[in-house]
């Protein structure tokens, strides 16, 4: 199967640091991959620029979706999302004060936008709406969270946080998921159970492409790996490549700055 995302020889500098230094990449369809690196390599720098938060200053980033093929370095984030992929965050971005229910079903009504024709028509809203609701409740059930559906996110533990923000990207038709660091701070059992889910959705036509610090975790889960160092690509194969890749153990002994 072909690449689902295409990176292409993509720089990007601030000031007088070069946080991407011709980076080529590409993820393929239905896969799961890893991208680590040490501090500062220039791993979020690289989630910016595919999701448009950042536009490069060199290189282009390609979508591939349904068979058609889209340049989308330079879109904004919402154009991006719109095309189809997703992006969590290392801190989530949740409305703290809604039930986990309500954070799932306002999800992909904000990407709709306003029709006000529609809107004037309770029918095709009301179905809508019931399609979303029993979406989000299967999406529940199937995560484990169906008990906490009306409880309010900010009395949620750190993990099920971590996997509410991964099932509001399931909640939209989006297609590749971007996800930085859904490990961090999660208990190991949390983590595993995260991968475990993510894992199990690739069946479904889902792409995952994760930043990932817990190396030990991540690699368990994912077919592929890119590692980054200093803005470069320094290495990328199977895990078990990657773990005994002698470039990859100098550059993670040796921090950041090496
Ligand atoms: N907005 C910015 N302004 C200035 N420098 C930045 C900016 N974003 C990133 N950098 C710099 O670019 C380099 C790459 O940073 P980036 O955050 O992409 O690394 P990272 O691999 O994600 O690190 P970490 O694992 O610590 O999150 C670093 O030197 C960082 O200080």
């Amino acid at each position: 199967m072909g690449s689902i995302l295409e990176v292409q020889s993509v720089s990007k500098r601030f000031g007088g640091i070069i946080a991407l230094d011709k980076v080529s990449l590409s993820v393929p369809q239905g896969a799961v991959v890893g991208l680590i690196g040490p501090n500062g390599s220039g791993k979020t720098t690289l989630f910016n620029v595919v999701t448009g938060f950042y536009v490069p200053d060199a290189g282009e980033v390609w979508f591939n979706n349904n068979g058609s093929s889209e340049r989308i370095d330079g879109l904004n984030p919402n154009d991006v999302f719109a095309k189809g992929i997703v992006r969590t965050f290392q801190i989530p971005r949740l409305f703290k004060s809604l039930t986990v229910l309500e954070n799932l079903l306002v999800t992909p009504l904000q990407q709709k936008g306003e029709n006000p024709l529609k809107a004037l028509n309770p029918e095709v809203w009301g179905e809508e709406e019931r399609r979303l609701a029993r979406k989000a409740l299967s999406l529940l059930k199937r995560f484990g969270l169906l008990e906490y559906a009306h409880v309010k996110v900010s009395e949620l533990s750190g993990a099920h946080i971590k996997l509410l923000e991964t099932m509001r990207g399931l909640m939209t038709d989006a297609r590749l998921f971007l996800l930085d660091e859904p490990a961090a701070g999660v208990e190991a059992g949390a983590a595993h159970e995260l991968f475990r889910l993510v894992k199990g959705l690739q069946g479904d036509g889902y792409t995952f492409f994760i930043v990932e610090h817990r190396i030990e975790i991540l690699m368990q889960y994912v077919e592929y790996v890119y590692v980054m160092h200093n803005g470069k690509l320094l290495a990328e194969g199977k895990p078990e490549e990657i773990i005994s890749n002698e470039k990859v153990i100098e550059a993670y002994i040796g921090g950041g700055s090496a």
